[in-house]
């Protein structure tokens, strides 16, 4: 399937200059969807995964389907103030603006296997500032799935260190 005709191109949003990726026109067709999130399980059996975990907020639309077909589970990553038990945190910076990123402290035990996904690449600072809180926790990144990767930003640089699925290059 040709998953690139369901994104929708938005000019200059949220900011001037950037070319949004928009996959609402993907995640409501269900053909696509499930086509995308079938991708993704393929891939995270072959890695062996445990868990999965997601940055907010699109991170949970790509992440929670594949852990409810993989039968594992799944540990949100939310902007600070969001969790309401011990957390650790990271700043990071992403390609139009910058945040913080927390997870619970109780989300991963040492040694588990993680799935990470996320929509979209670009800059790589929300999925290197994820990776940070998995490692921290003792987790083992044994995958990371996007739907989209930006190629003209230097997002993958980041992560020459891992194992990375995108299922479309723009
Ligand atoms: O590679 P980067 O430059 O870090 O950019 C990619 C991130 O930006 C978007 O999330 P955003 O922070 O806009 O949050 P949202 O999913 O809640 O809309 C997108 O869903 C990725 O998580
Ligand atoms: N160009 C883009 N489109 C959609 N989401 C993004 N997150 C960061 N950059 C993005």
């Amino acid at each position: 399937m040709d998953l690139k005709q369901y994104v929708t191109i938005v000019e200059d949003w949220p900011k001037p200059g950037i070319k949004f990726k928009d996959i609402t026109t993907l995640m409501d067709n269900g053909e696509a969807y499930k086509y995308a999130t079938d991708q993704i399980v393929t891939y995270a059996k072959e890695k062996q995964v445990d868990l999965v975990v997601g940055p907010e907020a699109r991170g949970f639309i790509i992440g929670c389907p594949v852990a409810y077909s993989l039968g594992v589970g799944f540990a949100p990553v939310r902007k600070e103030g969001k969790l309401p038990r011990e957390t650790v945190k990271v700043d990071y910076g992403l390609e139009y603006g910058k945040d913080i990123l927390t997870i619970h402290k109780d989300a991963i035990k040492p040694g588990q296997r993680v799935l990470i996904t996320d929509d979209l690449l670009a800059t790589g600072g929300t999925i290197e500032a994820t990776i940070k809180l998995v490692e921290e926790l003792g987790g083992v990144v044994a995958g990371i799935a996007f739907l989209i990767e930006l190629t003209y930003l230097d997002g993958r640089d980041k992560l020459d260190k891992y194992d990375v699925l995108t299922l479309m290059e723009y």
